[in-house]
């Protein structure tokens, strides 16, 4: 059986070899000519799936290592008997803990005590559930905005866009969609924000298009909002020089690229693709995730209130500065260099592993507790 892969899929070679030739590209670079002959298609967010890239080919089973699934098309698949999976929730974690480390790095900036604040959680799944969670570990109240979920449960606690754009924090966690009842494209138009309460923090981590760009940078000009976080970009990798200055906090799509994320997305698509063909899996998320760099902090070295403690510790396992510094080099490229250069910083991003591989020891009730909610071990 023959495997065409994405190359920044890690270990992807490793682990279905086990299932069959496997042969790798970079993600942009798929071709219909390099499917001809292969029965398997594994990709990352930047491959657009559907008949101009497959109709030629023979291929049996599609796989995303990612949560999004915009750049598939599912029902073609679907049409074509062609077996899909995704890795719906793999990489969540990951996101809720960048949106932590984000918020903690602004609420310092701004003097801001987060346990004073609030933040609307806009899209309430995999991701905004664990938004919400750390979120309120660190005693910030919460409103949560989710349209289908209020239809699909009748739960009150699903509140009307307007309530969440009236926080201090607003976060974006929905998929992009362009049809249905709740389209998501260009969600943060002008609208959006002359609803937004004056001063919050706009964050986005679920897709670019999700937001209109003009609307975001003139929301930032005219000081309707006080901060802005922004891990994803309208027409990745060419993005926009303006908005890259205007943003506090500025990554190159790399919120979820926890190294266990990753792990655990091709994990869910090698047990997707075993399931498919009948085969027994021989590989576990367990073979190829590396001991933890920082597997200890000792709470006497955390210095300063709580929440500058708590930053202390997320910025030693979790620098998300360094993220935004390395971005902000590409000025320095040729205007022609640039989308190379964002897709490079993605390509070879370092380890980063998720809080819970740390263990905080000696910390007081009081910081073990908001710690262990955020997702630290604690002793
Ligand atoms: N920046 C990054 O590295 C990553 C970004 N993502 C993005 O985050 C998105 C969300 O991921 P998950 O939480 O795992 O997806 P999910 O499918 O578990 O949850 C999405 C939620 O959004 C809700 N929703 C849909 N339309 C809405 C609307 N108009 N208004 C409010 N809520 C709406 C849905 O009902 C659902 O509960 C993904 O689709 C992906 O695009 C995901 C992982 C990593
Ligand atoms: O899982 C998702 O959805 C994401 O946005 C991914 O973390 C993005 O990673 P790539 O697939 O673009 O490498």
């Amino acid at each position: 059986m023959k495997i065409i892969a994405d190359s920044n899929i890690p270990f992807v070679s490793e682990c279905f070899s086990s299932i069959g030739e496997v042969q790798t590209a970079p993600g942009r670079q798929m071709s219909p000519e390099m499917l001809k002959d292969a029965q398997v298609l594994l990709v990352r967010s930047v491959t657009k799936v559907g008949p101009g890239l497959l109709e030629a080919s023979d291929v049996k089973f599609a796989a995303t290592a990612t949560i999004g699934v915009d750049h598939i098309d599912q029902q073609w698949l679907e049409q074509k008997n062609i077996g899909f999976a995704s890795a719906p929730g793999s990489n969540a974690n990951s996101v809720a803990e960048y949106i932590t480390a984000a918020m903690l790095k602004i609420a310092g900036k701004q003097g801001k005590k987060l346990s004073d604040c609030s933040i609307g959680i806009i899209g309430v799944g995999n991701v905004g559930s664990r938004v919400e969670k750390k979120a309120i570990s660190l005693d910030m109240k919460v409103v949560l905005n989710d349209p289908p979920l209020a239809r699909k449960t009748a739960d009150p606690k699903y509140r009307p866009l307007e309530e969440a754009l009236g926080c201090d924090f607003v976060t974006i966690h929905t998929p992009l969609t362009r049809d249905g009842q709740d389209p998501t494209y260009h969600m943060a138009d002008r609208e959006f924000f002359s609803k937004i309460k004056p001063g919050a923090v706009f964050m986005n981590t679920a897709r670019g298009a999700v937001m209109e760009t003009a609307a975001v940078e003139n929301a930032v000009k005219e000081a309707k909002i006080s901060g802005l976080v922004l891990d994803v970009w309208e027409n990745e990798p060419d993005i926009s020089m303006e908005m890259l200055k205007l943003a506090d906090i500025a990554t190159p799509h790399i919120a979820g690229y926890s190294f266990d994320g990753k792990v655990a997305g091709m994990i869910m698509i090698y047990d997707a693709c075993c399931r498919h063909f009948g085969i027994e899996p021989s590989r576990k998320t367990a073979d190829f995730l590396p001991r933890a760099s920082v597997p200890f902090i000792d709470a006497a070295e955390l210095t300063g209130d709580e929440q500058s403690r708590i930053e202390a510790a997320v910025s030693r396992v979790y620098d998300i500065m360094n993220d935004d510094s390395e971005l902000r080099k590409i000025t320095e490229q040729d205007a022609g260099q640039r989308p190379v250069y964002f897709d490079m910083l993605r390509k070879n991003y370092p380890v980063r592993r998720e809080f819970t591989n740390t263990k905080v020891k000696g910390a007081n009730k009081g910081l073990a507790r908001k710690l262990s909610g955020i997702g630290f071990q604690v002793e």
